[in-house]
């Protein structure tokens, strides 16, 4: 079945604002992303529950660690059937490799997706840390990487996602945090783009927060930028 093309990302610390956010969205229209925040206050249960109403889960903890434990991390997270995994890719070809084969007795897999650059973060970020590429640039070579380690895709921001799809083929997911509809506020994002503009440049699936979050009418905002996109 179709995953969803935006996740709303669930950043909240208690199971009420999280029960009280997913009963104002439409279920079957977006799916949920459990982040760090959530699932480090609530735990894998609830997450089992939102799978179980019908909910498709983006499971973004972002595994950066020896490959031994980023498989056995995957592995827990394919046990709670979500349906989009993710890693980072700065982990190394054999990390990638040790979870996507941890992924191979599943028989209905989460799509296996890799962390480039944060789309918090911009060319000067990148500098401060020792590397001296473009953020654009070090998202191709990553990009490159998880492909060539057998991963489903990456996360990018929207901007990127021309480039690695001319790249990389129309088939290598792209997965873009750093959405914002037109005048909402960047808050900490770098990297942005409008809905509209991401699903032109050929995004796969949209991780949208604040802009929804924050909103008094949650629903109104999900339907509107549904419908800037056409779904
Ligand atoms: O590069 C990345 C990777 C993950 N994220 C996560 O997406 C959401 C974005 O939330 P907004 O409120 O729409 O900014 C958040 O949960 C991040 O942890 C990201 O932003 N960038």
């Amino acid at each position: 079945m179709a995953l969803p093309k935006i996740y709303v990302a669930l950043d909240c610390q208690t199971q009420e604002e999280a029960d009280q956010l997913v009963s104002r969205l439409p279920s079957g229209q977006v799916g949920l992303k459990v982040g760090k925040e959530l699932f480090t206050s609530i735990g894998p249960e609830w997450v089992r529950k939102q799978v179980e109403q019908g909910f498709s889960i983006f499971l973004d903890l972002k595994f950066h660690d020896i490959p031994n434990t980023v498989a056995k991390a995957v592995t827990s997270a394919a046990k709670i059937g979500v349906d989009i995994v993710n890693v980072h890719a700065s982990g190394g070809s054999d990390m990638m490799r040790a979870a996507k084969d941890a992924l191979e007795p599943f028989d209905n897999p989460p799509l296996l997706i890799a962390v480039t650059v944060l789309t918090s973060m911009s060319d000067a970020d990148l500098a401060d840390i020792g590397i001296q590429v473009t953020a654009e640039q070090q998202v191709l070579n990553l990009a490159k990487l998880t492909q060539k380690a057998g991963l489903d895709g990456v996360v990018c921001s929207a901007q990127e996602a021309r480039m690695l799809k001319d790249a990389l083929g129309e088939s290598f997911k792209l997965v873009t945090p750093g959405i914002r509809p037109a005048n909402s506020a960047t808050d900490d994002q770098k990297r942005v783009m409008t809905p509209k503009e991401a699903m032109l440049a050929g995004v796969d699936y949209m991780v949208i927060g604040r802009p929804i979050t924050r909103s008094e009418t949650p629903e109104e905002t999900v339907a509107e930028i549904l419908a800037s996109i056409g779904e």
